[in-house]
């Protein structure tokens, strides 16, 4: 396959693997199955995170309108998971493959230990020959313990497992200059950098089964891009469509991505909701920490700790006008820094292999 990928995470949204009345669109599955085989036969190694158990469930099960939206959620997803990863399984089993169901809520991804554990499974899976079918896990998911969508989701499985690529297959042919229903917008079929004015072109709207929408996953798709995985956003409803866009054969929406980052530096990325401390930077700080050299951040550029931490914890950084400058690993607690702020030849609070930059 041209685009020579070693391993790749394929996002399937709910309205590619539904029909338009909500039943499963088994056909659609099973010719995505048969994609998925194929690429695999060709050495490449596939992680499948697939959407669909709201809506499949919906097509098994009668919900009382009395009931509120998130028990609702629970019920469907729950009785729905079942169909969907059988369906899944059905399908690998006549290639001879074998998947396996991974639900994961976004707890499992903030103490880095518990995501370095889900690594090793989903690792082992894979040395195994195993297609691991990642969801969350609707049924404990709730509130604000979820996902924005499983577009997010499908970034930190990419990112935690070093993926060269994320494929996210959705029912447009990719981000449009405009509404994807006029026939006068077209697709933008390259992006380079976080483009600001890429959300004024998107609708709010969302599919009828969607849960993010369009500008969720440009968000991700960005962030994702910049740890140097590439993120493409193709039409899952096309025939062929994996193995056309692995081939360079299909116009779709391509993330270029930037220079690799280190495994830490991409759980560090993805850690925003685990950050603990908060600390605010002077504009000279900001501009040598974003500048792409290789500096660490020193005491001298803090002005104040608005929110304490330990040494190792996660912390915001933020500029003076409380907007989010990077991420990073602190070498010491909010105690020691204090005492250092704005001090010159201090040790760094967080060094430059533990920080990643937002901007
Ligand atoms: N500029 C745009 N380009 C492409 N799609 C857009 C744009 N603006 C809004 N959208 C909408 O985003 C939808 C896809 O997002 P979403 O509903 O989250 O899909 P999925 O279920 O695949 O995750 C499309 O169906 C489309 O209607
Ligand atoms: N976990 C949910 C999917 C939520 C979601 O993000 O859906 P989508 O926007 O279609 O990718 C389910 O399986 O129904």
């Amino acid at each position: 396959m041209k685009l020579g990928y070693k391993k790749i995470v394929v996002k399937v949204g709910s309205n590619v693997i539904t029909q338009a009345n909500g039943l499963p669109d088994e056909s659609r599955i099973n010719h995505l199955v048969n994609q998925l085989a194929e690429v695999k036969q060709q050495g490449i190694e596939v992680i499948l995170v697939s959407s669909g158990a709201v809506a499949s469930g919906r097509s098994l099960i009668k919900v009382s309108e009395k009931q509120d939206a998130v028990t609702t959620r629970q019920l469907l997803a729950a009785i729905g998971q079942v169909k969907l990863i059988n369906t899944y399984s059905n399908f690998f089993a006549e290639h001879h493959i074998k998947c396996a169901q991974v639900l994961v809520t976004k707890e499992d991804f903030r103490d880095r230990a518990h995501y370095l554990n889900m690594k090793n499974c989903m690792q082992i899976l894979l040395q195994n020959e195993v297609i691991p079918v990642v969801n969350e896990n609707d049924v404990v998911s709730v509130t604000e313990l979820m996902f924005t969508d499983n577009d997010e989701l499908a970034g930190l499985i990419a990112s935690m497992l070093n993926a060269d690529a994320l494929i996210i297959l959705s029912n447009v042919n990719g981000i449009y200059n405009g509404d994807p229903k006029l026939a006068t917008s077209e697709v933008i079929e390259e992006i380079k950098g976080s483009v600001t004015n890429l959300a004024s072109f998107i609708q709010t709207g969302k599919s009828s089964f969607g849960r993010g929408g369009m500008i969720t996953k440009t968000t991700m798709a960005q962030k994702v891009a910049k740890l140097g995985i590439a993120v493409h956003i193709a039409n899952g409803t096309k025939d062929n469509v994996l193995t056309s866009l692995l081939n360079e054969d299909l116009v779709h929406t391509r993330f270029v991505p930037e220079k690799i980052k280190s495994g830490k530096k991409k759980w560090i990325a993805h850690s925003e909701t685990a950050a603990t401390g908060i600390v605010k930077l002077n504009d000279g700080a900001k501009m040598v920490l974003t500048s792409g050299k290789a500096t660490s951040l020193l005491p001298i550029g803090i002005i104040e700790i608005q929110s304490d931490f330990l040494k190792g914890d996660i912390i915001k950084i933020i500029d003076e006008n409380n907007q989010l400058i990077g991420l990073g690993i602190a070498e010491y607690g909010s105690d020691k820094a204090k005492e250092r702020i704005g001090q010159k030849k201090q040790k760094a609070l967080v060094h430059y292999d533990y920080f990643y930059s937002a901007i």
